[in-house]
């Protein structure tokens, strides 16, 4: 692995929990890993971590199988070679744009330094603002800047941390696209931290799910979709509830008995640790339930939310459980109304009963 985290534990002097707790993950070499989660799951702390600026408290982070940081050892952040980029920017507002490029490649021959700080901001597509102050810049250009900034010296690896958190959604989702495409054209292998699934799935090859310092799953994003890994992935990521199920042997391989009928598992599907389980619960995300006034399951409008193309809505069962889906807004269906729905369902994820 070109950057391996193992069971990396980082405590905060004070603090009973530890921030980062027995974290394990790898990343080879030009990949993007991207890790997500509430609001104080331990992300920055992990990312600050693999850059030098906390001490890991156990367990080991390496780059190039090289230790940077265990308990023994501890690698000064600039020997490191790894880039950062920070929510806030942090250009120097005195210096125009080819200065703050030019900032951490002193060191360079004038001629070569000219044209490493032409190179990573074509690369970031700002060609020709290279007089610009920050001040003068957009936001998404600034970034860009802080990017090119980080680029510069060719880092080993390239660390962000909520970058467009001070933009507006539209400009977002268009410089995380940008971004995947220019980390994949410069070949560098990338750690990224954001609490936006939408940003995580547009960036990444791998994603982190992290919850209190704990990492849940750490998959290619299809895998973490479809295969959540524990209950909290599958709630944090993407729409769906839970409803009560049964497992039922078959010939034709596992099923599920359910309250919208039996929902069968394409193959592959881990299901048979659920055998003599009793009750226990499946994942079913909006997409899983289609909108078909010819069957014979109907579901009650509880709620819906318009989303543009279609509705979110919240349908209640005759069973009592909630299932959510999208029906396509020009339905005009009011709440109340009961609906034809049938289930869909491509990736069957079981969960044992919560406790
Ligand atoms: N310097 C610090 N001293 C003590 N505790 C800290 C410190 N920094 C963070 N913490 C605590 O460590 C936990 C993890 O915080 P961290 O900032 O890593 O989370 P996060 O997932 O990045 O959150 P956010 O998305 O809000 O930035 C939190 O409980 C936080 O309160």
């Amino acid at each position: 692995m070109f950057l391996a985290v193992e069971q990396l534990k980082v405590s905060y002097r004070g603090q009973a929990v530890p921030a980062v707790d027995d974290v394990s993950l790898g990343l080879n070499a030009g990949e993007i890993g991207v890790l997500v989660g509430p609001s104080g799951c331990g992300k920055t702390t992990l990312l600050r971590t693999v850059a030098g600026l906390e001490e890991a408290s156990a367990g080991r982070i390496a780059l190039q199988g090289e230790t940077i940081s265990s308990r023994q050892k501890h690698k000064p952040v600039a020997q490191r070679r790894i880039g950062m980029v920070f929510q806030d920017y942090a250009l120097f507002p005195h210096l125009d744009v080819s200065g703050n490029v030019a900032f951490g490649i002193h060191d360079m021959p004038v001629a070569e330094r000219n044209a490493r700080v032409a190179e990573v901001l074509a690369r970031v597509g700002l060609d020709g603002l290279q007089a610009r102050y920050p001040h003068e810049l957009s936001g998404g250009q600034q970034q860009r800047v802080a990017l090119a900034r980080a680029l510069a010296p060719r880092p080993r690896l390239l660390l962000l941390d909520e970058p467009f958190s001070n933009l507006d959604a539209e400009l977002r989702e268009r410089l995380a696209h940008e971004m995947r495409t220019i980390f994949k054209a410069a070949g560098v292998t990338v750690l990224f931290v954001t609490h936006d699934q939408m940003e995580a799935f547009a960036i990444g090859d791998v994603v982190g799910v992290m919850n209190r310092g704990r990492l849940h799953q750490w998959a290619d994003v299809h895998t973490v979709y479809h295969r959540p890994a524990t209950r909290f992935v599958a709630r944090f990521i993407g729409d769906g509830v839970f409803i009560p199920a049964r497992f039922e042997p078959r010939d034709e391989g596992a099923a599920m008995r359910t309250p919208l009928g039996l929902l069968r598992a394409a193959s592959g599907s881990p299901l048979a640790e659920f055998q003599g389980a009793g009750q226990c619960q499946v994942l079913l995300r909006a997409h899983d339930i289609v909108y078909d006034e010819t069957s014979p399951v109907r579901a009650r409008l509880v709620r819906k939310s318009f989303q543009g193309a279609w509705f979110l809505c919240t349908l209640q069962l005759s069973s009592g459980d909630l299932v959510l889906a999208y029906l396509p807004s020009y339905l005009e269906h009011a709440v109340g109304d009961w609906v034809g729905i049938r289930p869909q369902v491509r990736h069957l994820a079981a969960f044992a009963q919560e406790s």
